[in-house]
């Protein structure tokens, strides 16, 4: 029995978390065949993968099934930081970002309105006059197709290598959602999430971009950690809510860029206060001055106050963006808020 005869019949074995077969990731570290006994070993991306025994069973059953084998033994190993760097890539290349700002907006709590927040930002700097790109970074939660009504839209391959992303209202963007269907499940581990954020950064043709705006999953977990980490120029940009307890959650993520040595662009206040119907009063309905507060304990500017409006909420449920015209009483909110970080950056 040959090598090769081997090797065929494992490029037959896929991981079934990254779609592509064990030999095109470089998985198989060896091959041993005596006397129709033959040993594989396998570099996994992390050695506690959940998919460890579903691949060793189709190792067992594609070998079995050669001419002449009397035993298969599948040993597993973990590959290297460099080899899991080449996998995954690293943001470079394609794109160079080098008068780019990155700006990566992040929440303490889920439901802030950070999504809703980040893609009306985007398409205010747009209609400034900036080129933008926005990263849908919540890989699992995405949402910004549905905010900016771009569902069923499609991001299209280039050569199976570059993506062109999804273009609304002058703002390229890229979303899980706008490359899977809605109702597929996606059950990745950190390490293949923050592989496709890379790919995100560096098999997307993003162009000339003057601003890319990315919306983190809320909290402290691993994306917006791997951001500070390896995104050498991103910069946070926090969103909360007037509750106390947005705050507190809030502040952990500001407390986490300190450490990283990342620099928070400020703090904007979402659903800060409701204007009823019936008057023009505003109604600070969750409290008032949290958002404020945490900029002065972080040390950052606080950057405006978004209100809590009933046709916010429809806009994003339906795909209506009220920032696409910057006169609008909304608009106007927005258009602050973009001035005041165009200043800064
Ligand atoms: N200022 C606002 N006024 C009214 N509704 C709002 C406002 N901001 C956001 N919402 C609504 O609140 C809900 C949550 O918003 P969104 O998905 O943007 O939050 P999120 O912080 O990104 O959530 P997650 O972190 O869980 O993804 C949505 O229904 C959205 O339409």
């Amino acid at each position: 029995m040959d090598k090769e005869q081997i090797v065929k019949a494992l490029e037959k074995v896929y991981d079934p978390e990254l779609n592509r077969n064990l030999v095109e990731l470089n998985m198989i570290k060896n091959i041993l065949e005596e006397d129709g006994n033959v040993k594989i070993e396998v570099a996994l991306t992390t050695i506690g993968c959940p998919m460890k025994n579903k691949m060793e069973d189709d190792i067992i059953k594609e070998i079995s099934s050669l001419e002449g084998v009397k035993s298969v033994e599948v040993k597993f190993g973990e590959m290297t930081e460099e080899e899991k760097d080449k996998l995954f890539g690293q943001p470079e290349s394609l794109n160079s970002f080098e008068n780019t700002t990155i700006l990566a907006i992040g929440s303490g709590k889920g439901g802030v309105g950070k999504s809703t927040v980040t893609a009306n930002l985007a398409v205010t700097l747009s209609h400034m006059g900036y080129k933008v790109g926005l990263i849908d970074a919540d890989i699992l939660g995405y949402s910004i197709p549905q905010i900016l009504g771009i569902k069923q839209e499609r991001a299209t391959a280039i050569d199976e290598r570059i993506i062109i992303p999804v273009e609304v209202e002058g703002v390229k963007v890229m979303s899980m959602g706008n490359l899977v269907g809605e109702d597929e499940a996606l059950v990745w581990r950190g390490p293949v999430l923050s592989g496709i954020l890379n790919q995100f950064l560096t098999e997307v043709y993003w162009g000339e971009l003057d601003y890319l705006l990315l919306d983190l999953p809320p909290g402290t977990g691993d994306i917006p950690l791997s951001i500070m980490q390896e995104v050498k120029e991103a910069k946070f940009l926090i969103v909360t809510t007037p509750q106390i307890t947005a705050k507190g959650v809030a502040k952990r993520l500001g407390i986490m860029a300190n450490k990283t040595n990342t620099e928070i662009v400020g703090v904007i206040e979402n659903m800060s206060y409701f204007i009823c119907d019936n008057c023009d009063e505003k109604h600070y309905i969750f409290g008032s001055g949290e958002g404020e507060n945490l900029s002065k304990e972080l040390g950052v500017d606080f950057l405006g106050e978004i209100p809590l409006l009933k046709e916010i909420r429809v806009g994003s449920d339906k795909g209506v963006i009220l920032t696409s015209d910057l006169n609008s009483d909304i608009g106007k909110i927005y258009k602050q808020i973009g001035e005041k970080i165009v200043k800064k950056n």
